[in-house]
């Protein structure tokens, strides 16, 4: 796997391989992530009609998140998969998992998935923004109910985005700091983007806007959740 982490303290550029845009970190600071392709475009093509056509995303109340102390639409779709009884709590909603069955193609993409990291995942949550109007905010995933060890991996299929790290004291007016540089990194088709410990303790993560952009694309992070 292509590592995005380096022994050098001083930010250097990496290809990160098939064409992909190069990135820029900081090793001391806690940035561990990795990338590299994990379907063939056939495999990719045929997962993601698949996807379209068999996952079922929820609405109404467990498709709404908490902001600012308001309820709003999540700008995207969202349903999660897992062992039985588990839920994801997140900016102040409790989704449920249905279960892995109900999806044929994602034991599939899970076994793929585990084989080369190695790691057992009870728990996914499929995202999808049908456009590029769609996004995801700055979040870190530190759920508490996450084992903070365990890495999240992230497969995407169809269109290709932008995902941007931030670092945590690099945020906002008041920010401690301003000498750890934004990473933007661009997700193809059929590829596997895998947080390691302790990144999301030290880096903002978020899909923005690519208002230009006008195709879906779905996200499948896995994780391993506290049973
Ligand atoms: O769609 C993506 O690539 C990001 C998903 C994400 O950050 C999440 O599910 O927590
Ligand atoms: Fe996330």
């Amino acid at each position: 796997m292509q590592s995005l982490q380096t022994q050098t303290s001083i930010p250097v550029q990496l290809s990160s391989g098939d064409g992909t845009k190069s990135v820029k970190y900081y090793e001391k600071e806690n940035f561990n992530v990795n990338y590299r392709m994990l379907f063939s475009k056939n495999e990719a093509d045929e997962l993601f009609h698949q996807l379209e056509s068999n996952v079922d995303y929820y609405s109404g109340d467990l498709a709404r998140i908490k902001m600012f102390g308001k309820w709003v639409n999540i700008p995207r779709q969202h349903v999660a998969y897992g062992s039985n009884g588990l839920h994801y709590k997140f900016s102040g909603n409790t989704i449920p998992a249905k279960p892995w069955s109900s999806v044929p193609c994602l034991q599939q993409i899970k076994d793929r998935v585990e084989s080369v990291l190695g790691v057992t995942f009870n728990f996914l949550l499929i995202n999808r923004y049908a456009n590029g109007m769609q996004y995801m905010g700055e979040h870190r995933d530190d759920e508490k109910e996450l084992e903070s060890d365990a890495p999240i991996a992230s497969v995407s299929f169809g269109q290709e985005r932008d995902f941007t790290f931030r670092h945590k004291d690099c945020r906002g007016k008041q920010k401690k700091r301003s000498d750890v540089p934004k990473i933007t990194h661009s997700l193809q088709h059929g590829s596997l983007l895998v947080m390691n410990a302790p990144t999301n303790k030290f880096w903002y993560h978020a899909l923005p806007k690519r208002s230009h952009t006008k195709n879906p694309r779905i996200n499948l992070t896995f994780r391993v959740m506290k049973e």
